[in-house]
């Protein structure tokens, strides 16, 4: 049985006509409009034995034949929150052409800095001729900022300045935040649209394809592992050594190690690791630089932080919206690397070369993929809101866009498995150690 996964809808608003019928850029066809009954099957792989599998299907994203909101009578909020993402600017561009371009709304505001823009800034207004070459920049020219999260604060500043559709941009933790504005705007019954466009250079939003500005991150850091795999090479047992961001999920890693294949190491925050000795890092790249002379090695920055000495101050420290502050684990690595080469063989020449490309990652304007795909989710966000949705997050499934319910995505988390078909890929492009069998084989 198939069953659409339900979205909330503001139950107070009319039906009308929706003004896409009137414009002279798209003269809907049929097909053009999207059904309630059109779905986005969660999975798209079954098992043609099993007897009954359940199926979970999303609302299809994309324009309906009716609307809940009269155009000029819209008055639009845009925030972006957490880190930076390439593409977030190109995502502001697009909800603020399209909510002009396609259904005539003209009060359209940013709200600068993040969540606490709502209560402590002026909001700006924006219209087509302000955003027009923002898809060109890094950034987010709104301005972002972590923590300043006051559920009432910002629901009170909502409901002051008039907002009835607010569009939160954001990662992880800015889903759970719009969860709670969501709930405490059904509580005090406000006829306010509430959407959150899932950004993350991470990737570590659950149920969508991947997040805008990832593949970008990936082109990026693959730049970093070239120059790292040059400088290597070019030294007498070189040791090429790159961070790439990864708070507590390794997808940049394992994407950039793929696409580059000059790596032979790669350490994510999800596989335990250890250095020394059977089976571990360190007797593999002993092996790896005396066959090659040489040795890529990559690490996201949530990998390892257990093994990292730290104080009691620094296992306590948090950013300002609670996520823990890590120790930089490539510094780390090169102390650890040099220590070992020193003690082992104290007479041959070693080089660790330390490359940290951080924030050059993710600072980027998006690629022209991203840039799509950026654009394609503000238009089926908008498409979402007018219709009446709420407490949802556009986002494509299997490469169709849907409608998947805000709670749904905050508690789902991507983590890369380190049991699938990628994972075993990975290390066999790079002949790594299997750390995990390793160990228990050791143990034994
Ligand atoms: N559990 C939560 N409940 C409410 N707000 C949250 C929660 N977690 C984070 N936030 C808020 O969401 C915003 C962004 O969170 P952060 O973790 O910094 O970035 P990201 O959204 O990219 O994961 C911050 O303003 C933060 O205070
Ligand atoms: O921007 P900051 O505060 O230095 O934080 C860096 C963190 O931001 C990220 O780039 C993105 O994290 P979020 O998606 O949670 O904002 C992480 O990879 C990294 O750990
Ligand atoms: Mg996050």
């Amino acid at each position: 049985m198939t069953g659409a996964t339900s979205i909330p809808c503001l139950s107070g608003l009319h039906h009308r006509r929706n003004p896409l019928e009137d414009n002279p850029f798209f003269h809907p066809s049929n097909g053009f409009y999207i059904n309630p009954s059109d779905v986005i099957l969660a999975q798209v792989a079954y098992d043609l034995s099993a007897q009954s599998q359940s199926r979970v299907a999303y609302h299809r994203a994309g324009p309906r034949r009716e609307i809940m909101y009269e155009p000029s009578a819209v008055k639009a909020a845009i925030v972006t929150c957490g880190g930076l993402c390439p593409g977030m600017n190109t995502v502001i561009r697009e909800l603020v052409v399209g909510l002009w371009e396609l259904y005539g709304v003209r009060e359209i505001y940013g709200i600068p800095a993040g969540y606490r823009g709502f209560y402590s800034m002026e909001a700006v207004k924006l219209d087509p001729k302000a955003v027009h070459d923002w898809h060109k920049k890094g950034g987010t020219v709104l301005a972002t900022s972590r923590g300043g999260f006051h559920l009432h604060k910002i629901v009170d500043a909502i409901q002051l300045n008039g907002f009835n559709q607010v569009y939160i941009i954001g990662g992880d933790g800015t889903m759970r935040g719009a969860v709670e504005i969501f709930k405490e705007i059904s509580l005090r019954k406000l006829e306010v649209g509430i959407t959150g466009i899932p950004k993350t250079v991470d990737n570590d939003v659950g149920i969508i394809d991947r997040s805008f500005g990832f593949q970008t991150a990936v082109e990026m850091a693959q730049q970093a592992i070239s120059a790292a795999h040059v400088e290597a090479e070019s030294a007498v047992n070189g040791i090429g050594l790159v961070k790439l961001m990864g708070r507590s999920t390794g997808h940049i890693a394992l994407h950039a190690t793929l696409s580059s294949r000059d790596v032979d190491c790669c350490l994510i925050p999800e596989m335990d690791f250890y250095l020394e000795g059977k089976g571990g890092l360190f007797e593999f790249l002993e092996k790896r630089l005396k066959e090659r002379g040489h040795a890529v090695l990559v690490v996201a920055e949530g990998a390892g932080q257990e093994m990292i000495p730290r104080n009691e101050s620094q296992k306590q420290e948090r950013d300002e919206s609670g996520n823990p502050v890590f120790l930089d684990v490539g510094v780390w690595f090169k102390s650890v690397l040099k220590d070992w080469w020193g003690r082992e063989h104290p007479d041959e020449l070693f080089t660790v070369k330390y490359i940290d490309p951080t924030y050059m990652i993710r600072a980027v304007p998006a690629n022209a993929t991203d840039n799509l795909y950026c654009t394609l989710l503000a238009h089926s966000a908008i498409h979402g809101v007018m219709a009446g949705y709420t407490g949802f997050v556009p986002g494509p499934i299997n490469g169709n866009y849907a409608y998947i319910p805000l709670e749904e995505v905050a508690l789902t988390k991507n983590e890369v498995n380190t049991s699938d078909h990628k994972w075993a890929w990975v290390r066999s492009v790079t002949n790594q150690p299997d750390f995990e069998t390793n160990f228990k084989g050791q143990s034994l």
